[in-house]
């Protein structure tokens, strides 16, 4: 059996800018798929630009998911089923997006992403991720052949969505320094490639965050861009070790304590203002991640994600415990460590 976490499974097709959407057809034309196409959308992108993609694609079929679970999953395989569908098309967020990455995989045949909001990096990615149960962490799947991003449709997505795949960006700082503390102390294999893109796309980020703003066509396409680039990171790494460390484990916890309060970036952003103190120290990189955040309307702190104090400090002393992932956190921090650090950063 071969492990595919070894080989470098990218798009072949990534087609992003203004009015992309009408060039649906020709990207997945391009990919010699057969058969017919099923499209996995949820309702706002279905009234927004479900019959725009349904002109690319003739003879297609729709299945609109409600929410992000297993049960979702099941009813997307069972019309692809009924529908021989030669491949799928997760057409939205995070949600569809996931559970057509999730049930292709199950089914095995491809699947194209065309996302309508750059609200995360696993709308590229081979890493499939449905919160529900013990397993809140992305897990292998396939990526998708191809990624249409139109940065019309995602300029006029709500902003929050935006800010979220931003913060989701900015963690990638904390990602990688957990990487290579978890190389130091631990052995862990470190690909250089990966942590090199993924710490650079943070950076970017970063240094074009006075040009990203609410409704602006090219900030649409800075973060589409990025998040492509991380999906990349993930992708060379064959894990998501170069876009989740300590923040990530943070996040996941508070999916499960705290659930559905904020965006996943919302949360790892404010996370990782934690861990980067945790990294460095005063006077380090967490003044420059909090500043970013707070530059592109992001949340900084505990009240912004509509998290309680004591809700905060119980994902941060137990978010080790959840994944075999060496971070910051080591074996686990104290709560005292935890209510210092969430204090000293302003996060409550
Ligand atoms: N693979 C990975 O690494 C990761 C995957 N995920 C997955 O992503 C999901 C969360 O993703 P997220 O994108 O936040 O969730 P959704 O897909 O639910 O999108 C968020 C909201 O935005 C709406 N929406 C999407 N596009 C537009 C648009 N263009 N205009 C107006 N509204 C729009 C949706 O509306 P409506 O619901 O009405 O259609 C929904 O209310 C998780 O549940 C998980 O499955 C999350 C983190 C990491
Ligand atoms: O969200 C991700 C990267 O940004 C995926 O990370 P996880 O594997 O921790 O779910
Ligand atoms: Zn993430």
């Amino acid at each position: 059996m071969f492990d595919k976490s070894k080989w470098i499974r990218l798009p072949r097709n990534v087609v992003v800018g203004h009015g992309m959407l009408d060039e649906l057809g020709a990207a997945v034309g391009e990919l010699y798929l057969t058969g017919t196409p099923l499209i996995v959308t949820s309702p706002s992108p279905n009234r927004i630009v479900g019959d725009r993609v349904r002109d690319q694609l003739p003879a297609s079929e729709t299945v609109v998911v409600e929410e992000a679970s297993f049960a979702q999953v099941q009813k997307v395989i069972d019309a692809a089923e009924d529908a021989e569908a030669g491949y799928l098309v997760g057409l939205g967020g995070g949600k569809p997006i996931d559970t057509a990455k999730m049930a292709s995989d199950e089914l095995g045949v491809g699947f194209v992403s065309v996302p309508t909001a750059a609200s995360h990096d696993g709308i590229v990615s081979g890493r499939g991720s449905i919160p529900e149960g013990d397993t809140r962490h992305s897990v292998a799947a396939e990526p998708p052949l191809a990624v249409v991003a139109d940065t019309e449709v995602v300029a006029d997505a709500p902003w929050e969505l935006t800010t979220a795949g931003c913060a989701d960006i900015i963690s990638n700082y904390t990602a990688v320094a957990d990487w290579k503390l978890a190389k130091r102390l631990k052995g862990v294999e470190y690909s250089e490639y990966g942590g090199a893109l993924s710490q650079m796309t943070a950076e970017m980020l970063v240094d074009n965050a006075d040009l990203i703003r609410p409704g602006l066509e090219e900030s649409a396409w800075i973060v589409v861009k990025a998040l492509v680039s991380s999906g990349v990171a993930m992708s060379i790494a064959g894990s998501s070790r170069p876009a989740s460390g300590a923040e990530h484990l943070i996040s996941h916890q508070l999916d499960r304590i705290a659930p559905g309060r904020a965006l996943h970036g919302h949360q790892v952003g404010v996370a990782s203002i934690m861990t980067a103190y945790l990294h460095d120290g005063p006077g380090g990189l967490w003044q420059d991640i909090r500043a970013a955040l707070d530059s592109l309307g992001a949340p900084t702190t505990a009240a912004d994600l509509d998290v309680s104090e004591a809700e905060l400090l119980e994902a941060m002393t137990s978010a080790h415990e959840i994944r075999d992932r060496y971070t910051v956190l080591g074996d686990g921090i104290t709560e005292k460590a935890a209510r210092d650090v969430a204090e000293t950063t302003g996060v409550i």
